[in-house]
């Protein structure tokens, strides 16, 4: 599944509805950013997505869910971790296989951290541990990336590089932006979120900056 159409989208919290009721129809190809000023809803939104497409979804939250004492190498691998028999889980952590070793190793290069391999996550900056949170999304290899503000803690550069592998590795995605142009530059269509409803909802080249900021 690449696709999906989802419906009747609610949260609260404290008996406060934060989002929704709403639907939300994504078709393979989609390039999704969700636009909204802070507290819209996005990070929410991003969550009920994964509850309903869960194991089909590669995930880049915004709170990382680094493990601080394992390796990089473990961190990323923990994105397949589903996907393999206990016994393989168990031996990785003791000892990794070499193949393994070689795809973790690709893709940290790819992000600019091959260096990296072997140190505990709890010795990286903030923009490697979101690096590390990339990779691993990356990894699991899912047929849709959900990711919230991807690449907040990156410089200018390294934030187009990274947005720009995603781009390039993923067919659909929905993507939680605050930077405007990055929406524009690397999404095919833009959603945008708020008070827990669609605002607005465009093909990307439908629109200007100045049209997604009303939104703020
Ligand atoms: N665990 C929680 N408990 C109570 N309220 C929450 C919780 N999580 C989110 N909210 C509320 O839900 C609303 C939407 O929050 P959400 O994090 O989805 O917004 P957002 O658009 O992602 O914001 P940001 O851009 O700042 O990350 C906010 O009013 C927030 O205060």
């Amino acid at each position: 599944m690449s696709g999906f159409d989802l419906s009747h989208l609610t949260a609260s919290f404290s008996g406060k509805r934060v989002i929704g009721p709403l639907s939300l129809q994504v078709s393979p190809g989609d390039k999704v950013a969700l636009v909204g000023k802070s507290g819209a809803g996005k990070s929410t939104l991003i969550r009920l997505i994964h509850e309903r497409v869960n194991r089909d979804a590669s995930l880049i939250p915004q709170e990382l869910g680094l493990v601080n004492a394992l390796s990089v190498f473990h961190n990323v691998f923990m994105g397949q971790l589903d996907q393999h028999a206990t016994w393989y889980n168990t031996l990785t952590l003791a000892r990794p296989f070499a193949r393994d070793r070689t795809d973790v190793q690709e893709l940290l290069q790819a992000l600019g951290m091959a260096e990296k391999l072997r140190l505990p996550a709890s010795s990286l900056s903030g923009g490697q541990r979101q690096r590390v949170a990339i990779a691993r999304a990356i990894y699991r290899n899912a047929p849709v990336l959900l990711a919230d503000e991807p690449v907040s803690a990156l410089d200018g550069p390294m934030a187009n590089s990274v947005m720009t592998l995603l781009r390039d590795r993923f067919t659909t995605s929905i993507i939680a932006l605050h930077d405007v142009e990055l929406a524009l530059n690397y999404c095919t269509r833009i959603v945008g979120i708020q008070n827990g409803q669609v605002a607005l909802d465009q093909p990307r080249e439908n629109l200007v900056a100045s049209d997604i900021m009303s939104l703020y």
